[in-house]
């Protein structure tokens, strides 16, 4: 995108977020920029009738009335110009964030979350991007203020003499070019310091979260994480360091510059009265006009180099904002059916990196609709990617995945995420209330309480919910707390790991009857008999639903319609549970295992509810 177009955005951005405040601070910034003007211009003519001879009050107070008035207003204006600033910035800031994130809410798969480089821009779009609009305004009016000011002054200078105008404004120019390559420097720091930024990001997250403390605490990792960070932060300081360096001798040279301009100009006017070509009261315009001057040029370079930069930053934004969508879209999107026959992975091969392994070596299966289909396999087979594949968190890099014979590819990725709910392994746990913790599997339940109660006893976590101190508002951390328990802040919970997973496997379950039900090792961290409970439930809940069941507790696989083993990405096996174990093959061999280590518990009295872990 040109330079211009990109400014147009930024600026058009601040319009629609903040139009009211851009037009007050634009009437502020032009009182600014006329305001020293007409000081000096009545100081100027106020000395000048003082030294011309006796005159009398009467003949003066209009002059000095209206050079009082000057200097309230300019008293005035800077406030009145920080509170718009400030106000226009805070209103841009909002709008830009709410796009940034609903931009980033609108990619339809994964792999923009998994692209470091992506990552990077995302984290400057996120820090800087959203105020650079609200620098171009800032930038841009400081630029129309010190634009008036140097052409009234100017005018002023090219009055006295056309040379003083042109050395002032010509000893403008190193200043220009300075801070233009200055800005690009500070633009590129942002950009080589954000993946150093986003590291240190992450240790201070990690040294003062709550369940990595316990880990990091008794292996006594804290001294080497604390040590990594504090290298990234090193590493920040001494870009930081580079370019301050940079920027101290260049305005230090700058200002020397600057310095012995004004010094000459003072010295030629001084002479030029005593010798009678100027008044007195030139020399207090000149002295004026030209700190004015230099001062407004030195305004005017920094916020040119101000709008630089920040459309070099807003450029990351642009790039956020306008990335589209990162799976294929149709423009015409065709709805996806209530699922009848089933979904069928159709010579299906993936890789997540076009030069990495694949992890799908040309997988050809039916989920049959109304039945419960099981993937077991070994760690790393492939089984969560299948599941991401059929959710269309990324295309198959080969192969379709079809819904009742329509390709996801050509479906409404929110239309189809609304038929299928998934309990996935690993699971995000929400620092908020157990009922949103409940409702976020579906938000219109959220004020619903009867489904979230439904949801959470088909998991069988209601009671545990019902006995906590706020039961279904109980926020459920102890990192933040909500408005409502300020005064006692203690009320938030922790819960342990398998409650964690239980409330996991409520929110999947709050869309009442989804088309395509995913359990990627939903019990995983359940104790046997809740295991038991949970998969009664469950199997209660799925009947005449289309399920996918991912796990390596063979003992509740082997209730599953159809079971499918995945061995480095290929289907080796499919069956019946009897029937495979029949077979004799690499699942008969995996729960034959899992069996005996139950049996040489001492146990083998015992029913086998449920086999152990496999892989
Ligand atoms: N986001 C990703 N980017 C790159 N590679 C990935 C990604 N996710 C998984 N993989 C790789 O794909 C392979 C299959 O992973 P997958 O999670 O599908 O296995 P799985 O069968 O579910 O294993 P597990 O039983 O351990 O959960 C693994 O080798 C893994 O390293």
């Amino acid at each position: 995108m040109s330079s211009l177009r990109t400014l147009g955005r930024a600026t058009a951005l601040a319009r629609q977020a903040a139009p009211t405040q851009v037009v007050a601070y634009l009437g502020v910034s032009l009182a600014v920029g006329l305001t020293p003007l007409a000081a000096a211009w009545l100081t100027k003519l106020v000395i000048d009738r003082l030294v011309s001879g006796p005159v009398a009050w009467r003949d003066l107070i209009g002059l000095v009335a209206a050079l009082a008035a000057t200097g309230i207003t300019a008293a005035l204006l800077p406030s009145a110009a920080r509170y718009l600033r400030r106000e226009t910035e805070r209103r841009i800031r909002l709008d830009a964030t709410a796009r940034l994130y609903a931009a980033v809410d609108r990619f339809v798969g994964l792999r923009r979350f998994e692209d470091p480089a992506f990552l990077d821009r995302i984290q400057i779009a996120r820090t800087s991007g959203v105020n650079a609009p609200g620098m171009v305004v800032d930038s841009g009016l400081g630029v129309t203020s010190a634009a008036i000011t140097v052409v009234g002054f100017g005018g002023t200078l090219f009055l006295l003499g056309p040379w003083v105008a042109m050395t002032v404004l010509v000893a403008a120019v190193p200043a220009l070019l300075a801070e233009l390559a200055l800005s690009r420097r500070r633009a590129a720091l942002v950009a080589e310091v954000g993946q150093a930024e986003r590291r240190e990001v992450f240790y201070a997250g990690l040294l003062t979260n709550g369940q990595a403390a316990k880990e990091i605490r008794l292996f006594g990792s804290g001294p080497y994480l604390w040590g990594k960070m504090a290298a990234e932060l090193r590493a920040i300081n001494e870009g930081h360091r580079r370019l301050d360096r940079r920027e101290l001798a260049t305005q230090a040279g700058l200002a020397l510059l600057g310095a012995g301009v004004a010094a000459g100009l003072l010295l030629w006017t001084v002479r030029s009265v005593t010798v009678g070509v100027l008044t007195v009261g030139d020399v207090a315009l000149v002295v004026a006009a030209v700190a004015s001057v230099q001062s407004a040029l030195s305004g005017l370079v920094t916020d040119a180099a101000g709008i630089h930069q920040a459309r070099l930053l807003f450029g990351h934004y642009v790039a956020v904002v306008d990335a589209g969508p990162d799976l294929p879209l149709r423009p015409k999107p065709l709805v996806a059916p209530p699922l009848r026959r089933g979904i069928e992975l159709r010579d299906v091969w993936f890789r997540y990196t076009d030069d990495g392994p694949w992890v799908l070596r040309g997988v050809n299966l039916l989920i049959p609709a109304e039945r419960c289909t099981a993937v077991v396999g070994l760690n790393g087979a492939g089984k969560s990617t299948l599941v991401k594949l059929m959710c269309r968190l990324y295309d198959p890099t080969r192969g379709a995945v079809l819904w009742d014979g329509v390709d996801l590819r050509d479906v409404d990725p929110a239309q189809l995420r609304h038929r299928i709910r998934a309990v996935f392994q690993d699971a995000t746990t929400y620092d908020l209330t157990a009922r949103e913790n409940v409702a976020l599997g579906d938000l219109t339940a959220l004020h619903d309480p009867v489904r979230v109660e439904r949801a959470a006893r088909r998991a069988g976590v209601h009671d545990v919910i019902a006995r906590l101190p706020h039961g279904y508002e109980t926020p459920l951390t102890r990192t933040f707390f909500s408005g409502a328990d300020r005064a006692d802040a203690s009320t938030g919970v922790v819960l342990s790991g398998g409650q964690w997973q239980r409330l996991s496997i409520a929110r999947g379950l709050v869309l009442d009857r989804p088309d395509l039900l995913v359990l990627d090792e939903p019990s995983s961290a359940l104790d046997a008999e809740a295991e038991y409970e949970v998969h009664t439930r469950l199997r209660a809940h799925r009947r005449g639903l289309t399920s996918l069941l991912v796990s390596h507790r063979l003992g509740v696989v082997r209730e599953a319609d159809l079971i499918v083993v995945l061995d480095g990405g290929r289907i080796v096996e499919r069956g019946g549970h009897d029937e495979l174990v029949a077979a004799g093959g690499a699942y008969g061999r995996l729960f034959t295992l899992q069996a005996a280590g139950y049996r040489a518990t001492g146990r083998d009295d015992q029913p086998v509810p449920v086999a152990g872990e496999m892989g």
